[in-house]
């Protein structure tokens, strides 16, 4: 009885430690990854924020990192810099700057591809109900939320957002957190 450790509870140590650093080095590639998601002013604006956090949570991911932040232009040219050349580019980026939005990122299974899903389409007009834009806004140019497209742009885009110190490691809190 008492505290003392035994053999086996030491392998069982060291198999855990070895499980969260497997766990942590998969946690930007493969299934377990993370997704760069913005409310966007109009979001904002229109007090929707803790309705897609609730969509979001509700889905079983989990928040990793959020902030309420005034977007800079600089910043909003390396976020949409592949749309550049097109026709509404500077009224996305006066849009974007007209008022404060909600910088998250979310991890789980396969976030990516299912965010990207829950958003529904670009033009609202497109998305199907039950899906964020199909439910809450009905122009392209006022369409509430952004997620990721790609792994690659997640980890450019949570780059862009996030100094890594802002973003938690739920591997490293609690193993039942842990996502199997
Ligand atoms: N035809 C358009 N007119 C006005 N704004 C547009 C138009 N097309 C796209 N946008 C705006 O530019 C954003 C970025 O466009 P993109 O083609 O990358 O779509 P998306 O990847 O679905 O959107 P997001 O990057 O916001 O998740 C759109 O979400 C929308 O706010």
């Amino acid at each position: 009885m008492g505290s003392k450790r035994s053999l086996s509870d030491t392998k069982e140590l060291a198999d855990l430690a070895a499980k969260h650093a497997r766990i942590i080095e998969s946690g930007w590639t493969g299934t377990n990854e993370r997704t760069f998601i913005a409310v966007k002013p109009d979001g904002v604006q229109r007090r929707l924020v803790g309705e897609i956090i609730r969509r979001f949570e509700r889905k079983g991911f989990k928040l990793v990192g959020m902030k309420l932040l005034q977007a800079s232009e600089e910043e909003l040219r390396q976020h949409y810099g592949d749309l550049r050349e097109k026709p509404f580019y500077s009224g996305l980026v006066k849009y974007m700057s007209s008022g404060p939005i909600v910088a998250m990122v979310w991890q789980g299974l396969d976030v990516v591809k299912t965010a990207r899903k829950m958003l529904g389409e670009t033009n609202p007009a497109d998305s199907l109900p039950g899906t964020i834009r199909g439910d809450y806004c009905v122009e392209v140019g006022r369409n509430v939320i952004h997620g990721s497209d790609s792994v690659e742009s997640a980890q450019r885009e949570i780059s862009l957002w996030f100094k890594h110190h802002e973003l938690f490691c739920w591997e490293e809190c609690n193993e039942h957190w842990i996502y199997a």
